[in-house]
């Protein structure tokens, strides 16, 4: 059976507390969703303001493949917004949970029904298709929900949407509410789930199971409080594990990192390591046991293959590393230690990991150089000097010294911020020594309060194209991102010096 993706990364997505995104900004998210497949899009709400009403606008005439739709309470206000910015297809809603009637919109169940009634025929006067919402379809009570929905159908409605609003269901009950809805109303049904406890895609899947046919969903999961069903953990549970039924999507797989990507760029929401599928450790390895059992096949702990979703493999060293993973790391750059040496090397590595570092390779690579008696494999670049000044009514100013292969250079820059003058002087020096450049950068705050940690992510080309990126992890965000850029600049050396170099040892 083919399920429907509706996606409301643009408006649910969107609600996430501080985010707010321009109407080119949307519209830019909208294009990355029309090429991964998605059904529909939701492109916002469109009374909420003349930026979110333009923007759907544009949305609505783009030219996409996907069905555009835009919310509206049952307000005949919202639907007329909703018209004017050239939607044909509006998603309405109404809470049905008592909580909600009479605590927020302080009606009884025959005003929200009355209200549902109206709205849908409204909308429909004015020539838009319509999806209706029961808000807080889960909280509300079974007998009455069955009911509203019919009444929803019979108003005209063309689709029914089961909200889970706050991730109050388990499975069960969504199957259960879900075979009621198709039952009563006779419609499409979709399903719209909650992550408050960490059971939106499972819930989603339920309901999907129960005879919904459409999955509401954001990238990355993002929305209100604890997200909404992320679009790339239930698409590849669809496509790979084991159902009842089969049930596939029209969504390009291959895309699904790239877009999780440039969303969390746009929205400013970083992807946790951990997150399914595009977390960047989702098929990261570093426990021997495991790269070993990778290495000989990487379905031995890989479900599916990193490429199916667009992203890759990696292998790291560590306090739980072992010595197949480790080799096969070092044998990426053309380094082959003997078995003996390869003992002292691992060993070496995890007395770091033991005092609590993290091992980059170009750490692992310098050790086996060292190891093996081969003083290329060194950290090439190291920081000599530093010292930077910022403040109010003053130009960010940094100066910076490098040492390269035991040759001293230093350069000064201003910039907006003490990082890009930081950067803008590291540049300098590497633009002239290596001709490398720093094309990607990226900050995050792993832990809370003014003592948090931050983490760095850079990404450096050289003139040839050889590319590197590199992680920093440290308390102080000027040094971290120095420091990461002179992890990036290393591991581009190392790489040029090592290419073509097959074996060593
Ligand atoms: C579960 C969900 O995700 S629901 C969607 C949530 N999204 C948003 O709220 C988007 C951003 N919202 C906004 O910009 C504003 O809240 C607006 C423009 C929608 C409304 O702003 P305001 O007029 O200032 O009202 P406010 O937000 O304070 O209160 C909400 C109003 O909507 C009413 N309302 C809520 N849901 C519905 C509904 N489905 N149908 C009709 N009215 C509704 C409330 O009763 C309240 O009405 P009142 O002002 O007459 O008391
Ligand atoms: C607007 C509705 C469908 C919603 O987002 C929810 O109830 O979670
Ligand atoms: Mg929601």
């Amino acid at each position: 059976m083919r399920i429907r993706i509706f996606d409301t990364t643009l408006r649910d997505g969107e609600q996430t507390p501080g985010v707010s995104l321009s109407p080119e900004q949307k519209l830019q998210i909208a294009r990355m969703l029309d090429e991964l497949g998605v059904d529909a899009i939701e492109a916002g709400f469109p009374v909420i303001s003349e930026g979110e009403s333009k923007a759907v606008k544009m949305i609505a005439t783009a030219g996409l493949s996907a069905d555009i739709c835009g919310l509206a309470r049952a307000d005949k206000r919202d639907i007329d917004a909703a018209a004017d910015a050239g939607l044909d297809y509006v998603h309405l809603f109404i809470a049905t949970s008592d909580i909600h009637l009479k605590h927020k919109l302080m009606m009884d169940r025959e005003e929200a029904v009355r209200r549902a009634i109206s709205s849908i025929e409204y909308a429909k006067s004015r020539g838009m298709k319509v999806e209706f919402s029961a808000e807080d379809a889960t909280r509300t009570e079974r007998g009455f929900l069955r009911d509203f929905f019919k009444q929803v159908a019979e108003a005209g409605a063309d689709r029914a949407d089961i909200p889970d609003t706050v991730g109050y269901s388990t499975p069960a009950y969504m199957a259960e509410i879900t075979r009621d809805a198709v039952e009563a109303t006779g419609l499409p049904v979709s399903v719209h789930c909650h992550n408050d406890f960490g059971l939106a895609v499972a819930n989603t899947i339920s309901g999907l199971q129960a005879g919904a046919t459409c999955a509401h969903v954001t990238i990355n999961g993002i929305g209100e409080r604890a997200g909404n069903a992320s679009l790339e953990e239930l698409v590849m549970a669809l496509q790979c594990l084991q159902f009842d039924e089969a049930r596939s999507t029209g969504i390009h797989t291959e895309k699904l990192y790239g877009t999780s990507r440039a969303v969390s760029g746009l929205v400013g929401i970083q992807v946790q390591p951990n997150k399914a599928i595009v977390g960047e450790n989702a098929f990261g390895h570093e426990s021997g046991i495991h790269t070993h059992g990778v290495l000989s096949n990487p379905l031995t702990y890989e479900p599916i293959s990193p490429e199916l979703v667009g992203h890759t493999r990696r292998l790291e060293v560590g306090k739980h590393a072992g010595l197949h993973g480790m080799n096969a790391m070092l044998g990426e750059y053309g380094v082959k230690p003997t078995a003996e040496q390869s003992k002292v090397i691992l060993s070496r590595v995890k007395a770091l990991g033991d005092q609590g570092k993290k091992v980059t390779d170009v750490e692992l690579l310098s050790i086996a150089g060292e190891v093996i008696g081969e003083p290329g494999l060194r950290r090439m670049v190291q920081l000599s000097g530093f010292s930077v000044s910022t403040g109010i009514g003053t130009m960010p100013y940094a100066f910076v010294k490098l040492n390269v292969d035991g040759k001293e250079f230093s350069a000064t820059d201003y910039g907006v911020g003490p990082v890009d003058a930081s950067l803008s002087a590291m540049q300098k020096i590497t633009g002239e020594i290596a001709e490398v450049r720093i094309r990607e950068y990226g900050l995050a705050s792993i832990s809370g309060g003014s003592n948090a940690l931050c983490e760095v992510t850079i990404g450096v080309e050289d003139a040839k194209g050889n590319k590197a990126s590199a992680r920093s992890v440290g308390e102080d965000i000027v040094t971290t991102s120095v420091q990461a850029v002179i992890d990036g600049m290393n591991r581009i050396m190392l790489k040029k010096m090592l290419g073509g170099k097959k074996t060593r040892g």
